[in-house]
């Protein structure tokens, strides 16, 4: 299939400070590969990084070292008007769909005004269009919601409208940061299904940012990959049927084992493994050794000195860990 993104070993420092002088080391060597109906998910908790790599994928941020491909071109090396072709090409959707959405624009308007921008129509062809991207996303009838606000949509409601609106230039691509959490949990799952329907239907590669692994699982169990994030380096990565089941990782595995489970029997036998610390590391360039290591029960002295790689485990299994990955 052909590759639509590739991240390739991306770092990203944000320096702050007096003259800026501290460096935080957020991202570290992610190497990434997407290609035309691909499903990947970037999982990891709060800090980790994974906005800060999705902005990178959607060139909404630049990165510190390294290359983002959209394409198997150069995103940094383009020139303005081919940006331009290729932008809406892959299309980013916000954690918080209603800061994004217009609130004083009908939802007819938040359609139609990007579709008549990207798309060379007339009036009769953009309502058409625009009654058949709210029917897509399962805002139906279209015409009942036409002349309605965000504000008159649930939150599931709202996350479907930005979905529409992403749908207006015909991505290829679809970067989701936390798309369900600020959505009530019994519609989490419906907007999930809506990107599995999305790859699906219309083959557009899906990357969704989430911190609940339970969602992860549902959208790649199938089919698709996962990257699990932590420190702001890939720690364990492969199908999601693979990682989720058979977690190799320390961190994935204590990932998987804190997330909640519906069943109060199982829950209550459950043995979730304790960390030596919950703090989020902070990594500066000089940082030496593996960055869960402060955390983790079976780490080495080669774990305080040497940066674990990703070795490949398995076909489609890569893990970085010293302990683990043999
Ligand atoms: N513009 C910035 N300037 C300085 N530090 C930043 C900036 N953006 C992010 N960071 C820092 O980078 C680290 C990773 O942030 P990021 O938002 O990418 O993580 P995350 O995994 O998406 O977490 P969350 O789910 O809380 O957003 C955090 O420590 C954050 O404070």
């Amino acid at each position: 299939m052909k590759q639509v993104i590739k991240i390739d070993h991306i770092s990203k420092i944000f320096s702050r400070g007096f003259f800026k002088k501290q460096h935080k080391l957020v991202l570290s060597d992610i190497n990434l590969e997407i290609s035309q109906g691909d499903r990947l998910v970037i999982v990891g908790e709060s800090g980790m990084g994974k906005t800060t790599l999705a902005r990178i994928m959607a060139n909404l941020e630049l990165p510190s070292e390294g290359e983002v491909l959209w394409f198997e071109k150069n995103i940094q090396k383009l020139r303005e008007k081919e940006k331009k072709l290729l932008r809406g090409k892959v299309q980013y959707i916000h954690q918080d769909p209603y800061a994004s959405l217009h609130p004083a624009k009908t939802i007819y308007k938040i359609i139609a005004d990007p579709l008549r921008n990207a798309q060379k129509i007339n009036r009769k062809e953009v309502y058409e269009k625009t009654k058949q991207l709210l029917e897509k996303v399962g805002l139906t009838p279209a015409e009942y919601f036409f002349n309605k606000y965000p504000h008159h949509l649930s939150g599931g409601g709202r996350q479907r409208l930005a979905i529409a609106r992403a749908l207006t230039t015909e991505p290829q691509v679809i970067i989701a940061d936390e798309p369900i959490s600020m959505i009530d949990m019994s519609l989490r799952a419906a907007i999930i299904k809506l990107f599995k329907d999305l790859n699906d239907l219309y083959g557009i590669a899906v990357i969704l940012v989430l911190h609940d692994i339970g969602a992860a699982k549902y959208f790649t169990y199938e089919k698709g990959e996962i990257a699990v994030l932590y420190g702001g380096k890939i720690v364990e990565k492969g199908k999601g049927r693979e990682v989720l089941t058979n977690p190799v990782h320390p961190y994935t595995k204590v990932l998987i084992n804190s997330s909640p489970i519906a069943d109060p029997e199982i829950a209550r036998n459950r043995v979730v493994e304790q960390l030596r610390s919950y703090e989020v590391p902070v990594r500066t360039p000089e940082s030496k050794g593996c960055p869960f290591a402060h955390a983790c029960n079976y780490y080495t002295e080669k774990c305080l000195e040497e940066d674990p790689q990703l070795i490949v485990i398995d076909s489609s299994h890569e893990v970085a860990c010293h302990v683990f990955s043999k």
